[in-house]
């Protein structure tokens, strides 16, 4: 058996959800696992639901109301007439994430941001799951929440494997189409909604593929497969035919958004090949990351991560920064959830470059200058190529504004104000 999953890119629109219909018809496979994410930006939307509901003046009922309508126009694409079960599902779904904001009394924001940003997950799997019906296609629909089982690390949950791993096994037949979400588990003491980290639902696809033993991984994009640039950013790029697992962790590490990094650990532990392909032309090869060889073609590859932070220290005293202080920083770096994308330290200087996605930047600031000289830089962008060579480098910092640079054998970064 196999996993596919459909982030939000292939479920967009009506013609998308039908499009995947075509997808799956098209490969003619019959037992397979399908992952489902939220359609299009729900995430963000419910995202805007949550900072309604935690600031006084926000409007819940509206950002509510466009969520609803949304999925309701896709409904409306997808059956002819609104007497279709999915319809009322979709009420009936709304219904309990209303009822939840009413009469929550929590007032942790990761645990409510974590049972209202599931709404999409669960909205959209119904939809799709209903679709496929619809189409002659079988499929049983499954609450990721039964199988994935982690931590109450709310927005960024671990998972419990051995847990997982029992009631994947328990729940789900090898046989026949099975459809869930992604990016969803459930805490194991008491069973409430967790989040697995923003795009996580590529990760779901590898759980299940690594519990499952599955012959392989399709993760459907909008691209291609995995290009050498990101296309966004730079407009020559070229097609990855294939990866290995190293050099793909290394790349998803260093911020190449197709496969949310920690997809790629459980493959390589089972050596279960994982191919990026588009669901706009699903018999093309896309790309493979496997056993092999670490690029085919043998090419540079860039990478950007926007929006990071740089942070500066220097010791009041001018100590040196050495395991003691340095020992410090990181303590509090975790305590405030900041993602380190890059570190460089000299005698009395430490800098680094964070992403700040709890948006804790002004406690941590505040507790860094108790002990530090502190200097940041917000909106700055780090940009990593991997197998670089010199004359690419020269280029890319061509009149730029270079705050940092770092340069190993395989991979030069840059960071810097644009
Ligand atoms: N190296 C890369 N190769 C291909 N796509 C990339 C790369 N880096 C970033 N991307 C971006 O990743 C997007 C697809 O991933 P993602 O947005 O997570 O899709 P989905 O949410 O539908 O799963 C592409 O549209 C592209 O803009
Ligand atoms: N819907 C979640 C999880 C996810 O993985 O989405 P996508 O597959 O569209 O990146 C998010 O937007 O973060």
């Amino acid at each position: 058996m196999k996993i596919f999953k459909f982030g939000g890119a292939s479920t967009k629109d009506a013609e998308s959800v039908k499009n995947v219909v075509s997808v799956i018809a098209q490969t003619g496979e019959k037992d397979l696992v399908i992952i489902i994410s939220a359609m299009g930006k729900t995430t963000n939307a419910l995202e805007e639901v949550v900072q309604a509901y935690f600031s006084e003046t926000g409007d819940v009922k509206n950002a509510l109301h466009s969520v609803y309508d949304f999925h309701y126009k896709i409904l409306t694409g997808l059956f002819s007439a609104t007497s279709h079960p999915a319809f009322a599902e979709l009420d009936k779904t709304f219904k309990e994430l209303k009822r939840f904001l009413e009469t929550n009394k929590s007032k942790n924001h990761a645990f409510v941001y974590d049972q209202v940003v599931s709404f999409g997950e669960i909205i959209s799997s119904k939809i799709v799951s209903a679709y496929f019906s619809e189409n002659g296609i079988k499929n049983t629909w499954l609450d990721v929440r039964q199988c994935i089982k982690t931590d109450a690390n709310y927005r960024d949950a671990n998972v419990a494997w051995e847990k997982t791993q029992k009631k994947i096994s328990d729940k789900v037949s090898p046989k026949g189409i099975t459809v869930t979400q992604g990016f969803l588990g459930a805490e194991d003491s008491n069973n409430f909604t967790t989040t697995l980290g923003r795009e996580g639902s590529d990760y779901t696809a590898a759980i299940f593929a690594y519990c499952l033993n599955a012959e392989n991984v399709t993760i459907w994009k909008d691209v291609p497969g995995v290009l050498n640039a990101d296309p966004r950013y730079f407009t020559q790029t070229q097609l990855l035919n294939h990866i290995s697992y190293r050099e793909a962790i290394e790349l998803a590490f260093y911020g190449a958004s197709v496969i949310h990094p920690k997809t790629l650990q459980p493959l390589q532990r089972k050596e279960i090949p994982l191919f990026v392909k588009s669901f706009l032309n699903p018999t093309a090869p896309g790309t493979c990351v496997g056993k092999g060889v670490t690029l085919d073609p043998q090419t540079s590859c860039f990478i950007l991560k926007k929006g990071l932070v740089l942070i500066s220290l220097s010791s009041l005293d001018f100590s040196f920064m050495m395991e003691d202080n340095i020992g410090d920083v990181f303590k509090w770096l975790h305590k405030y959830k900041m993602k380190v994308e890059m570190i460089q330290n000299s005698a009395i200087s430490f800098s680094v470059c964070v992403n700040d996605k709890f948006n804790n930047l002004e406690e941590l600031l505040a507790k860094l200058r108790e002990k530090f000289s502190v200097k940041w830089n917000e909106n700055v962008t780090l940009y990593t190529i991997r197998h670089f060579n010199p004359a690419e480098v020269k280029t890319l910092a061509e009149n730029k504004n270079v705050l940092l640079k770092q340069e190993s054998k395989e991979t030069v970064q840059l960071v810097i104000k644009e």
